[in-house]
């Protein structure tokens, strides 16, 4: 049984300031249940959010890491750095790092396997453009992404995959993917692993849904069969509309 994980990304917002303070409204309104609620964060919040959440259960991840262990790469953090200071998860290939930072299906392969040696879980994410959709694409497009991103990977780490299926047409925008179009992809992502690592592999994968997720279309949203949760943007920065998508 796969239980829903509601991931906020929070991208480029919030000082540590706000961020204890979104941290300290939030405990008051999270109660632990049988779904996990997380906050990936600016590299300069992460700390600050782990001590803040420690004994909550609620999950701290990074939005980026390098796919190196080290090295002359200036302005960039490795998986180690995040582990050492209690960062469980990290968001890899998101959309907007693939059109703004050159993120590649390669790169996305590398960091998945530089993230798994480091004992970080991977939040990857895939999603076809406007234009894919429009074109019939969208499931060509999502396959080739998600097969790069597993290349040579393991059984057991793709078992411990999250997913996030993010439209890129849907992020930002205020335009949702309907329940139906998402539910569609996720179960075919699901098919993608299951083709790659059989069924037992394929079941246990968290695939989320995200792009335009709001306390009053999460419901439904959470609600469809291959759904188990979802990565918010916008809706993820006010700790009263978070936790409503929490406690869908
Ligand atoms: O990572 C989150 C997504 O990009 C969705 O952002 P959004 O909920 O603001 O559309």
């Amino acid at each position: 049984m796969r239980k829903p994980f509601i991931a906020g990304n929070w991208k480029m917002f919030k000082t540590t300031k706000e961020a204890v303070a979104f941290a300290d409204e939030f405990k008051k309104l999270y109660e632990q249940s049988d779904v996990l609620a997380g906050i990936c964060a600016p590299y300069t919040q992460l700390a600050a959010l782990v001590e803040a959440f420690k004994g909550t259960g609620i999950k701290v991840g990074a939005q980026n890491m390098h796919f190196e262990e080290n090295g002359a790469y200036t302005g960039e953090v490795s998986a180690d750095m995040l582990n050492e200071i209690g960062v469980e998860y990290c968001v890899i290939g998101h959309s907007e790092r693939r059109q703004y930072f050159n993120e590649t299906d390669e790169t996305v392969n590398k960091k998945l396997h530089t993230a798994f040696k480091h004992n970080i879980l991977p939040i990857v994410c895939v999603g076809e453009v406007l234009e894919e959709r429009d074109a019939g694409k969208e499931f060509d497009v999502v396959k080739t992404q998600m097969v790069g991103a597993l290349k040579d990977l393991t059984a057991d780490q793709v078992a411990s995959l999250v997913v996030a299926y993010e439209p890129v047409w849907a992020i930002g925008t205020g335009r949702t993917a309907t329940p139906e179009q998402a539910n569609e992809m996720c179960g075919y992502i699901r098919k993608v692993i299951e083709d790659i690592y059989g069924d037992e592999v394929s079941e246990k994968v968290i695939i989320q849904y995200g792009g335009s997720v709001k306390p009053n279309n999460a419901t439904e949203l959470m609600n469809m069969e291959e759904i188990d949760g979802a990565l918010v943007g916008g809706a993820s920065l006010v700790p009263q509309d978070f936790i409503q998508i929490v406690n869908f």
